[in-house]
C-alpha cells in the first residue's frame, strides 16, 4: 500500500480526485481511518474542545500535541499525518522551529498554522527547514477572541479579497495545502481555483479539493455542541466503519457537503 504523501495530494488536487480528511487522537481511531481509506489525519488542536470540554482551542500545548500525534503516528500506514500547532507555539521563529520539530519527531508530516500574510516568512524558514506546512485561513479559532466569537469569515467584499490574496501569499510562501474553515462557498471556490496547492475545506462548501470533519461531529458525540457544517454520520449505518466508508463516498461523490452544511 502505498503512503499518502504531499504529491499524492498535489496529483489528486490535479485529476479532481476528492480528498477526504478526519481529525484523530489516537492509535485506535487512527486506525479504523487508515483502513477505511481515508487520505489525511489531522491531530487538531480541537482535542482542547471534544477530548477536554474547554470552550475553545488555547489551552491546548504542544506536548498536548505531540503525544496524541505519537498515537495517531502508530495506528496509522498509510494516511498523511498532519499535526496542528497550538495557539502561541509559532509566535517567534525560534519557538516555531523548536516547536514544529517536536512534533515532525513525534510521527507529524506536515504542520499546520493558523493566519494569513504575516506566516508568510515562517513558512519559508518551515520549509527551508524540511517542514512542510499547511496554512489555516477563515475561521481560525485560535483567533476566537479577536473574532468575537466562531463566525464565519469572508462575507464582505473586502475581507473577501484580502482571504483570495493571503492564500495565493501563502501558497507563493511555499504552504503545500490550505485549511479553508467556515468561509462562504462562492468564495471558497475561488481560493480554490486560484491556488495550485489542496484547499480542505471545513464549511466552506462542496467546491474544496476535499473535506474536513472533526471525527466526534462526524460520529455525532461532540461534547460541546454540532456546528451546522458537520454531519453526524453514525445515524444511518450505527457502524462506525460503514460511518467512516459513508464520510468517504459522500467527500468523493461531492455529495457532502450539501446546501444546508454550507455558508452563503
Ligand atoms: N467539535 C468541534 N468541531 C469543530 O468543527 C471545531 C471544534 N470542535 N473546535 C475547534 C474549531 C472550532 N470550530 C467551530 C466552532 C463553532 C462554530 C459555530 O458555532 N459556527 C456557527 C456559525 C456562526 C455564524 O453563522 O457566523 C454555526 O452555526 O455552525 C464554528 C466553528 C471548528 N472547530
Ligand atoms: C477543524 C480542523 C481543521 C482543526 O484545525 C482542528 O481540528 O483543530
Ligand atoms: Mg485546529
Amino acid at each position: 500500500m502505498k503512503k499518502v504523501t504531499t504529491s499524492t495530494l498535489l496529483d489528486m488536487k490535479k485529476n479532481g480526485q476528492k480528498i477526504t480528511a478526519l481529525t484523530a487522537y489516537d492509535a485506535s481511531f487512527a486506525k479504523l481511518f487508515d483502513e477505511q481509506g481515508v487520505d489525511v489525519l489531522l491531530i487538531g488542536d480541537s482535542l482542547g474542545m471534544v477530548l477536554l470540554g474547554e470552550d475553545d482551542t488555547l489551552t491546548v500545548t504542544i506536548e498536548d500535541i505531540a503525544y496524541h500525534t505519537r498515537a495517531v503516528k502508530r495506528g496509522t500506514q498509510r494516511a498523511f499525518v498532519v499535526a496542528d500547532m497550538p495557539f502561541m507555539s509559532y509566535a517567534t521563529p525560534e519557538q516555531t522551529y523548536t516547536n514544529a520539530a517536536t512534533l515532525m519527531a513525534a510521527g507529524a508530516s506536515m504542520v499546520k498554522l493558523e493566519g494569513g500574510d504575516w506566516l508568510a516568512e515562517t513558512i519559508k524558514g518551515l520549509n527551508q527547514r524540511g517542514v512542510p506546512v499547511c496554512a489555516h485561513l477563515g475561521l481560525t479559532p485560535q483567533s476566537v477572541h479577536v473574532f468575537g466569537g466562531f463566525k464565519v469569515q469572508g462575507r464582505d467584499d473586502l475581507q473577501a479579497e484580502q482571504l483570495l490574496e493571503q492564500a495565493q501569499t501563502l501558497a507563493k510562501a511555499g504552504a503545500q495545502m490550505l485549511v479553508l474553515e467556515c468561509v462562504p462557498s462562492s468564495l471558497a471556490q475561488k481560493i480554490t481555483q486560484a491556488v495550485d496547492i489542496p484547499v480542505i475545506g471545513i464549511g466552506a462548501g462542496v467546491a474544496c479539493d476535499g473535506q474536513i470533519l472533526v471525527m466526534h461531529d462526524m460520529f455525532g458525540i461532540s461534547a460541546n455542541y454540532m456546528p451546522k457544517f458537520s454531519k453526524n454520520y453514525l445515524q444511518q449505518s450505527g457502524d462506525m466503519r460503514q460511518a467512516v466508508v459513508d464520510f468517504i463516498t459522500e467527500v468523493r461523490e461531492g455529495v457532502f457537503p450539501g446546501e444546508q452544511h454550507s455558508f452563503n
